[in-house]
């Protein structure tokens, strides 16, 4: 079987560890240093349930609740991991208004999210507990994971869990047009 290609977006607002992830799960590496992204993309092949993909991870420049997203991140794109820090109330405040416009640029189809926290590690610092991030994912019908790039905790989770919601999606989806095709 060839390979399928999947294009991922890593959302959220700045320095809550995108890049730290991205890196993390494509180089095996942490780096403490902080260095605002402006855009990166990221390849890694893999393969799930013997399936290969060849990914690709968009690493967007960190939003906030003025951005106005380009369409680049919405053309193209299978699936998105947005990621908030637990230390940080104002990134999940970044991250719904992140969704919100995902959805209305998507025109409110099904789409393929994936609502992370990072920084579990910071456990003295934690302003968002496990449940008001999972409060949330569970009203957008999506899959969350508290993680740590630092520690290398649920990194790789990540990644497979939004492949897999991509194609739960589009497996429904096509089940939706065949059946419109049959009636
Ligand atoms: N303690 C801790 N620090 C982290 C973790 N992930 C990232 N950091 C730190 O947080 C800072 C920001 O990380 P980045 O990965 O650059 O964040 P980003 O979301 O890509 O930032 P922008 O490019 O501004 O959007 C860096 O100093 C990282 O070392 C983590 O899991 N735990």
């Amino acid at each position: 079987m060839p390979p399928k290609q999947r294009r991922i977006a890593l959302m959220g607002y700045r320095s809550v560890g995108k890049s730290s992830l991205t890196i993390q799960y494509v180089e095996n590496q942490f780096v403490d240093s902080y260095d605002p992204t402006i855009e990166n993309t990221f390849q890694k092949t893999i393969k799930i349930r013997g399936q290969d993909y060849s990914l690709q991870l968009v690493d967007t420049a960190g939003q906030d609740e003025y951005s106005v997203l380009p369409q680049s991140y919405f053309m193209n794109i299978d699936g998105y991991v947005l990621v908030y820090s637990v230390n940080s109330a104002k990134s999940l405040d970044v991250i719904k208004y992140v969704y919100d416009k995902i959805l209305d640029m998507k025109g409110n189809t099904q789409v393929p999210v994936i609502l992370v926290g990072n920084k579990s590690d910071l456990r003295m610092e934690r302003e968002i507990s496990v449940e008001e991030g999972k409060k949330i994912a569970d009203s957008w019908k999506c899959p969350f994971l508290e993680a740590s790039a630092k520690e290398n905790q649920s990194v790789q989770d990540v990644f497979t869990q939004i492949l897999m919601t991509v194609e739960r999606i589009e497996n429904h989806v096509g089940q939706e047009k065949s059946s419109c095709i049959l009636s």
